[in-house]
Parts: structure tokens; C-alpha cells; sequence
């Protein structure tokens, strides 16, 4: 039985307290009733769970676990349960790194930049891809660890970019202090400049369609991370041309549904006034699979002084059963110049969508939909624009194991083996909770394509 079936006939995308508006990042402080939603105790299901594996992997990995303790909840091939859980934590440590800099730039806008392409990234960009390239080359051995990852180190390394490049080594000096409380090992001491920039620039593996790479968007949904919203780490593992593993970080997004109806910034303020009861507002979580092991698992973020303890209170999710458009729910990218926002409220209502637009920054979209909060997720970017790998390969393994379905929007499935961009996709991008909604999206967009704009 799954613990998280959080499918709510009458949702409103206003109760997600995710931005509605293209550009607002206004809070919505209106409070509304809990929703509601099944909870069972994760003991249960927990221990009644039959696919309790205890990791056997060796001693190369700097997961420092007890091994009694260990993820016991990672089913799939085992030898791949060392790179999910050693993933799952440098995730866990990136969230927390995103956090302290979300709250630090929500008060100063000091460490945004500009990329060449003009797009923003801020110092947790780096940072973020900086320790995950770390810990991965320190658990597995550089000389194993290939990332296709987003950022590079040119803006880094341009004059005057002294000040920002102390920040972003100060940010992950700081951060890899604190590995221990994520299972993982640190460095014996200091990295210094040239061994941050070394591990940023030692991502920039080509992918391809044979041997394995991790692809990494340290900080996916810029825009949403510098508004206080919404944004996602997210981790996958790709092996001959498949992903087989995907970790989405998301550390704006409620542990338990009922608080999705918050705003991140009323979160932020509650815990503020209220800061011996801010643990039980619980915001944030992890998400993970592993390909062909037809399960998908979150865990809450680990707080400050806490420690990451296997399985950490990880509860299987699933999408949702709903599979009547009348009664389902669609995510877009919030940001139209991202996804034509016109073409997919066409084909909500030749479909029969009813309910509004969730409009969600960054691959918390995904989440949204292997968590059952949403049931379709759409994306048609402009003509030409390329989708990248790193900005779908976590979300679709998870997806999939958590029960639905994602592919172009011609129905064919989208190809991780071309390199950094998803080479051939078709129209967009479709994610849905079952074959039935999907059907009918993929219906629709054939049927509207050829008289549209894009
Ligand atoms: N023009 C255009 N069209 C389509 N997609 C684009 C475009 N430009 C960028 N990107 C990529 O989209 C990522 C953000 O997607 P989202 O779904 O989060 O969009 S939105 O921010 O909610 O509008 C965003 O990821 P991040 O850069 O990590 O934020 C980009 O990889
Ligand atoms: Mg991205």
C-alpha cells in the first residue's frame, strides 16, 4: 500500500502556493484549510517492506553508515544501490547549501551573475556543482566519475570575478565541513581556489551513448531560487544511453501535502516567529529511484544539526490514479518565454482540463507528478530552443518508477544517449500519471499542431 496517496479530486492550483503569474513572485499568504490527504506511519510500511536490501557494497564508497542502518529501502540491482545512496546524500548536503544562499540572496541580490546566454546563476550554482563533483570523484575514485553538469567556470575565472570566487569557495568550504552529518566524508582539509574550480571544471563530460556518466543541474530553476520559490537539485546516473537513477532535491517543497498550500516566503516568516516549532513545518524533501525497481522514495531534508540516518523516514510514493482530465490537474514552466503557455491551454480545453495551470519552477514539476500533487506535466519550448539532459533525466526515471509515463510530444521516448541535449525530441516534452491521459495529450497535439505557432 503506498504511503503517499495524495490525489485530491478538487485541487486548485492556488492551494499549491506555487507562482500562478509569469513573472510575480509575490507570496500568497492567503492560509488555507489543510487539504486533505492519507498518512501512514512510515514505521509500518517500513518494516513490512519486501524489498528491504541491506547494501553489500564495498568499502570505496564514503558512506559511514552503520551498516544496520543502511538505505534499506533501495531496491534494484545492488550494484547500483552504492551510487543512490551516496547520491542521495550529496543531494541532501546540496539542498542544505542551497538554503543558506537562497536566504542570503533574498536579501541581497550580490551574487547573482549574468551567463553569456544572459540566464542568472548565483554562487549555489557553482557551489552546489563544486561539492557533488567532489564527494562523487572522492566516494568512487575520480577516474570513475564522468558529469555532464550545467555550469563551467569561465564567468568564474574572468577579471574582477576575485570577490565571487572567494564567496563560492568559502560556500563550499563550508558546506563540506558539514559532510559528515550526511554519511559522507570531507576533505581532511581546506580546499583551496584552484581544487574548487578543479572540481567545477572537471564536469564536463560530453555523455554519449556508451559507459556510464552522472548529469547534474545544480541549481535547476535559477529564476525560482532567486524569487524564493521553487528550484531543484537534481542528480541522474546514465548508463549506454539509460538513465538508471535520478535524485531531485527539493527543498521548497512540503514534505507532507497539506502544507503545499503555502507559499515558500510564508514558510520562511512562520519558522521566523515561531522558531521552536519551525521543525514541524517540515518543508523540503528528496525524491529517488532506480530504474526497474518500480518504486520511487522521499525523505524529508535534513535539518540543521540533524543527521542523515538510513532510510531517514523515506516513504514510497506514487502518481496519481486520477486519469479523468475533467478532474486532473497540468504543470507548465511558469516562464512563457520557456513553454507557449497559449498552446497548452488550447490543449487543456480540447482535452478537458478543467482545473487551472500549476505553473512551477524547475523539475519540482516531476516531483509534483511521482508524487500525485499534479497529473500532467507539459513543456513546448520555442523552435530551436534544445532541451538538455540534466534538465530531464532525474525527474523521468523517477517518474516512471513512481507508475507514469513520460515522453516527446509525439509519444516517443526521450533519448539521453546524444550527448548534453535530448537530440530528436519532438514538439515537447509530456509526463503524465497513467497511459489513458497521455494518450489523450498526445491525441490533442497531433490534432492542433499543424494550424499552431510553434
Ligand atoms: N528558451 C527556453 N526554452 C525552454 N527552456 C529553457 C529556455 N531557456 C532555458 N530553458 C531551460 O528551462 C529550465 C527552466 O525550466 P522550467 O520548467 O523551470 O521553466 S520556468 O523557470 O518555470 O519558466 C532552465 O533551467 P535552469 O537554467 O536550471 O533554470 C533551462 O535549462
Ligand atoms: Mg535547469
Amino acid at each position: 500500500m503506498p504511503l503517499y496517496t495524495a490525489n485530491l479530486a478538487t485541487k486548485l492550483p492556488h492551494r499549491f502556493g506555487f507562482s500562478r503569474t509569469n513573472t510575480s513572485s509575490l507570496p500568497n499568504y492567503a492560509a488555507f484549510k489543510p487539504s486533505f490527504f492519507f498518512f501512514f506511519p512510515s514505521t509500518h510500511i517500513l518494516n513490512s517492506s519486501p524489498n528491504r536490501i541491506y547494501s553489500s557494497v564495498p568499502s570505496s564508497s564514503s558512506i559511514m553508515e552503520d551498516q544496520k542502518h543502511v538505505g534499506p529501502l533501495i531496491s534494484g540491482p545492488k550494484s547500483l544501490s552504492q551510487e543512490l545512496k551516496v547520491a542521495v546524500a550529496a543531494v541532501q548536503m546540496a539542498c542544505f547549501l542551497c538554503q543558506r544562499v537562497q536566504s542570503n540572496l533574498l536579501t541581497s541580490n550580490a551574487q547573482i551573475q549574468a551567463k553569456d546566454d544572459n540566464s542568472p546563476v548565483t554562487v549555489a550554482d557553482w557551489s552546489v556543482q563544486a561539492i557533488i563533483s567532489w564527494i562523487l570523484s572522492k566516494s568512487f575514485g575520480s577516474k570513475n566519475v564522468s558529469i555532464v553538469a550545467e555550469e563551467d567556470v569561465q564567468t568564474l575565472s574572468k577579471p574582477g570575478a576575485d570577490r565571487l570566487l572567494k564567496v563560492v569557495v568559502e560556500t563550499v568550504n563550508e558546506c563540506l565541513c558539514e559532510a559528515y552529518r550526511f554519511g559522507l566524508e570531507g576533505p581532511e582539509c581546506t580546499l583551496c581556489t584552484s581544487e574548487v574550480l578543479e572540481a567545477i571544471s572537471r564536469c564536463n563530460s560530453s555523455g554519449g551513448s556508451t559507459g556510464r556518466f552522472w548529469t547534474l543541474d545544480p541549481v535547476d530553476g535559477t529564476l525560482g531560487f532567486i524569487r524564493g520559490d521553487q528550484y531543484a537539485v537534481a542528480l541522474a546516473l546514465i548508463e549506454d544511453g539509460e538513465v538508471v537513477l535520478g535524485v531531485l532535491g527539493c527543498p521548497n517543497y512540503p514534505m507532507r501535502k497539506e502544507w503545499l498550500c503555502y507559499h515558500p516566503r510564508y514558510h520562511s516568516i512562520i519558522s521566523k516567529l515561531s522558531p521552536t516549532t519551525s521543525e514541524s513545518w517540515d518543508k523540503g524533501c528528496v525524491i529517488y529511484a532506480q530504474k526497474g525497481s518500480g518504486e520511487a522514495w522521499m525523505q524529508p531534508l535534513i535539518h540543521v544539526n540533524k543527521k542523515l540516518v538510513w532510510p531517514n523516514s523515506a516513504i514510497p510514493i506514487q502518481v496519481s490514479s486520477i486519469d479523468d482530465p475533467a478532474l486532473a490537474t497540468f504543470c507548465e514552466p511558469v516562464e512563457k518565454a520557456n513553454s507557449s503557455h497559449s498552446f497548452t491551454a488550447g490543449l487543456a480545453h480540447s482535452v478537458g482540463l478543467r482545473n487551472q495551470p500549476l505553473r512551477v519552477y524547475s523539475m519540482v514539476k516531476y516531483a509534483a507528478i511521482a508524487r500525485g500533487d499534479a497529473e500532467i506535466f507539459m513543456k513546448f519550448a520555442r523552435a530551436g530552443y534544445k532541451e538538455k539532459i540534466w534538465d530531464h533525466a532525474a525527474g523521468v526515471v523517477i517518474i516512471q518508477e513512481a507508475g507514469g509515463v513520460v515522453t516527446d510530444a509525439r509519444g516517443c521516448p526521450l533519448n539521453f544517449s546524444k550527448g548534453m541535449y535530448l537530440e530528436g525530441l519532438d514538439r515537447g516534452v509530456i509526463a503524465c500519471a497513467g497511459a489513458n491521459l497521455h494518450d489523450k495529450i498526445i491525441r490533442a497535439v497531433d490534432a492542433s499542431w499543424n494550424s499552431s505557432c510553434l
